[in-house]
């Protein structure tokens, strides 16, 4: 059962979402163990996670990754990682050995993503995802042959946005996830999150159990 859209303000977007996401990883911390959480890049997300950091969590039993990353090196403008760094690891102080960064400096694109594959979870615990303007999310882009894969649980990838070539997270990492996140804003969004919602065939509604959450632009409102 897809779950309805949480359409807020525009300007309680941010909040909102660093509140679900507080309560979604302090309901997976129950019992002391510790909890995973894979972050997207973008410029929905990103406030976001500057929000959550100022949330009450036991940041020390969190294991940071990432959904997906671009072939970039993590100082690089581009650098999901640098957002990740500069908007919550920072903050928060966390040490190295709770992050789990995508190596996009690395040259060999293929062995990068499979030695990233060997550190995942068996299920990642919580999940933030975007809804590109094309229906994509991770780097998981329509037409891609990367959503028939049933096997690899990382891929490098080429995508339409730019920069080009991508690590990303597959289909079967994402739909086995506990609790999903999506972040939409912008009227821009308004026909894709329509499309997404109906469940057509994009990548973005491949994650059944996400929760879109919205500004009102997005949700045609
Ligand atoms: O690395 C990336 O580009 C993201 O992971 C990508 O999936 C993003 O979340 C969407 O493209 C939405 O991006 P915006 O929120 O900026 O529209």
């Amino acid at each position: 059962m897809r779950p309805g859209p949480i359409v807020v303000d525009k300007e309680a977007l941010v909040g909102e979402a660093a509140d679900w996401l507080a309560r979604a990883l302090n309901e997976c911390v129950t019992g002391g163990q510790r909890v995973s959480l894979a972050l997207s890049g973008g410029s929905t997300p990103g406030p976001v996670y500057r929000e959550l950091a100022k949330r009450d969590v036991p940041w020390a039993l969190v294991d940071f990754y990432f959904v997906d990353e671009r072939f970039v090196p993590p100082d690089h403008p581009e650098s999901n990682y640098l957002l990740a760094e500069e908007a919550l690891f920072k903050p928060l102080g966390v040490p190295v050995h709770q992050i789990f960064r995508m190596p996009g400096e690395r040259a060999d694109r293929d062995e990068a993503a499979r030695d990233y594959e060997k550190l995942l979870p068996r299920v990642m615990d919580v999940v933030v995802l975007g809804m590109g303007e094309d229906g994509h999310t991770a780097s998981l882009f329509p037409g891609g042959t990367s959503l028939k894969e049933k096997e690899r649980r990382v891929l490098a990838v080429v995508g339409p946005k730019p920069p080009p070539w991508r690590m990303t997270l597959t289909l079967p990492v994402l739909q086995s996830a506990r609790k999903v996140l999506g972040l939409v804003s912008g009227a821009g969004k308004r026909e894709m999150v329509k499309r997404v919602l109906a469940g057509e065939d994009l990548p973005a509604a491949k994650v059944e159990q996400t929760h879109w959450m919205m500004d009102k632009a997005a949700a045609g409102q």
